[in-house]
């Protein structure tokens, strides 16, 4: 770990974290092959692997607090699949801009994973559907993505110096979602038996909460091609794509963002109550965090299975 980071340069953001890792890990587990992010709800995940050490936040320089209810604040370490296993890190707990934190913060965990020897990322993310085909609970391969300007301010995490003489100043991002990878995820979905429908591919809407979208937003979004929406994921995978990781994203779709055809009418309704009419007015779906988390829940197997087959399917050189 030496070779990569210099703990007595202050310059260096991620030299103390790799120190602490490289003094409290057990070697088997230092050098993950892959690494996961867990979205909302989804930090049940960690279940799918063994020997697993977990490391909170609080230990690591660089690392805040998850203030988000179903996130954890650690990392934990583990091993996937039979045999030696696939050394895996897994990130309890994600960073939203939303919560105050600085986008560069977002997107450390990330960064330092790629600094561990990380090469493929899978990032597990809860989402809203504006794709009507899109029923709760779906799993959806992300294979594009929409930032857009002015509804996140567009804060791009690329912003600012170079972060490495090695990265490339210009990000491609037209690549950004590893087609290998989305393959071994619908080769895992059907070696596991999940129904067809189980799996589907799409495009992702960034927006930077905390509020869920107005019906407007939800119109204008899917008007743009996007499928699902969510608060997350787009950062991680733009810093991760600048770090040369190969990047698959799984998006749970726990709601539908409810987009109506027409606006109930206010008016007509007053209208009718001044003549002595009544107009039924079917009650509007609101949606909540908690209804996040518990499809969260109730998906934690399917998504643990699905994250773990494509870990051990995943080429190692
Ligand atoms: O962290 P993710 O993107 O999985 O969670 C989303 C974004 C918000 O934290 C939350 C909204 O319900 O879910
Ligand atoms: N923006 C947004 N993020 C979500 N995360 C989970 N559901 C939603 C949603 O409906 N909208």
């Amino acid at each position: 770990m030496s070779s990569l980071s210099d703990p007595s340069d202050p310059a260096d953001p991620f030299a103390s974290t790799l120190d602490v890792l490289a003094r409290i890990l057990p070697p088997h587990l230092l050098k993950p092959h892959v690494a996961i992010v867990c979205g909302s709800g989804l930090s049940t995940l960690v279940a799918s692997m063994r020997d697993v050490v977990e490391v909170p936040y609080s230990a690591l320089q660089g690392f805040g607090k998850s203030t988000v209810a179903g996130h954890k604040s650690a990392l934990a370490f583990g091993l996937v699949g039979e045999g030696a296993g696939v050394p895996v890190v897994m990130q309890l707990g994600r960073f939203h801009a939303f919560e105050g934190h600085p986008i560069k913060s977002v997107v450390y965990p990330v960064r330092l994973m790629a600094k561990l020897g990380v090469r493929n990322l899978i990032i597990a993310s809860a989402t809203g559907a504006l794709n009507p085909n899109l029923a709760v609970g779906t799993i959806v391969a992300i294979h594009d993505h929409l930032a857009v300007p002015n509804m996140t301010g567009w804060l791009n995490p690329l912003f600012g110096p170079v972060t490495s003489p090695d990265h490339p100043r210009f990000v491609p991002l037209s690549d950004a979602y590893s087609p290998g990878l989305r393959r071994l995820a619908f080769r895992a979905a059907h070696a596991l038996g999940l129904p067809d429908d189980a799996l589907e591919e799409g495009t992702y809407a960034w927006v930077s909460g905390p509020t869920y979208e107005t019906p407007a937003e939800g119109r204008f979004l899917r008007a743009a091609g996007a499928d699902v929406v969510g608060m997350s994921t787009v950062p991680e995978v733009v810093a991760a794509r600048e770090e040369g990781l190969e990047v698959l994203v799984l998006a749970l779709v726990t709601n539908a963002v409810v987009i109506p055809e027409q606006y109930r009418s206010i008016k007509d309704e007053v209208k009718a109550e001044l003549e002595g009419r009544k107009i039924e007015v079917p009650p509007e779906p609101v949606v909540n965090h908690e209804e996040v988390l518990t499809v969260g829940r109730l998906k934690a197997q399917v998504m643990k299975d699905l994250v773990a087959r494509v870990i051990e399917t995943i080429p190692r050189d």
